[in-house]
């Protein structure tokens, strides 16, 4: 029986042009002032910069090349740890400023409401970081969604393509693994997740025809559905 949702952001509960049409080029276009005003005095950024010049090589001390690395990853689209908690640091002015709300699919927003007041735990795993997350659904489209989560996950637990990262989820959670069910539109990620012994559905948003043996859901009600054939 199913009683922990897990589930993606981009793609799952939010649409892709959000993360990479708004939040990447904000990002980009915000990151060389926000490295430059925060790496004197702010030991968060400092922490993520020295990151960044140990993944990347460059000289920590030379912060036009960190920054080109930076943009560089961006667009490449890296699930770099210092670079998503960095974009998470630069989205926060963003969303307080009004410049962009946090895009939630109306079916995601509706059931996440649902399955919260129906007693199912919800946690979100995501390659942006924990604070991006809380970002997006706390400033969604549909308002402060945040008390319908009981806990956030990134890449600080491992990559979303390893199978160790939902074992380490499925640890700290407490739980059998097949009372969660991790929804994703990847379905590299679900392969993980099912190796670590989740239950898993593909999201396909979208008229798209695809050939998968993992349950398919359209949205958030098609879940719904599928999660009541799994219990
Ligand atoms: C938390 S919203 C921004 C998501 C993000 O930065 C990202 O890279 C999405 O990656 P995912 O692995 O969740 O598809
Ligand atoms: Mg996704």
């Amino acid at each position: 029986m199913i009683r922990v949702i897990l589930t993606d952001i981009e793609g799952t509960t939010s649409s892709i042009s959000f993360v990479h049409d708004v939040l990447f080029p904000y990002a980009a276009e915000h990151m060389a002032d926000f490295v430059r005003e925060q790496s004197a005095d702010n030991e968060e950024v400092q922490a993520q910069l020295k990151a960044v010049a140990e993944e990347s090589g460059v000289d920590a001390n030379d912060l036009d090349a960190l920054v080109d690395v930076l943009l560089t990853w961006i667009r490449e689209d890296r699930k770099a740890t210092p670079l998503k908690a960095l974009q998470g640091m630069i989205w926060e002015k963003g969303y307080r400023d009004g410049d962009f709300r946090g895009h939630v699919y109306q079916d995601a927003a509706d059931k996440l409401r649902e399955w919260h007041d129906r007693g199912l735990r919800q946690y979100v795993y995501s390659s942006g970081s924990v604070k991006a997350q809380k970002l997006i659904f706390g400033f969604s489209t549909y308002g402060d969604l945040t008390p319908f989560f009981s806990g956030y996950f990134d890449t600080h637990v491992g990559a979303k393509r390893e199978v160790q990262a939902y074992q380490n989820i499925r640890d700290e959670l407490g739980v059998e693994p097949d009372t969660v069910l991790f929804l994703s539109d990847v379905a590299e990620e679900l392969d993980a997740a099912a190796e670590a012994g989740m239950e898993t559905i593909l999201l396909v948003r979208g008229e798209v025809s695809i050939d998968t043996t993992y349950p398919v859901a359209r949205d958030f009600n098609d879940v719904d559905k599928l999660m009541s054939e799994i219990d």
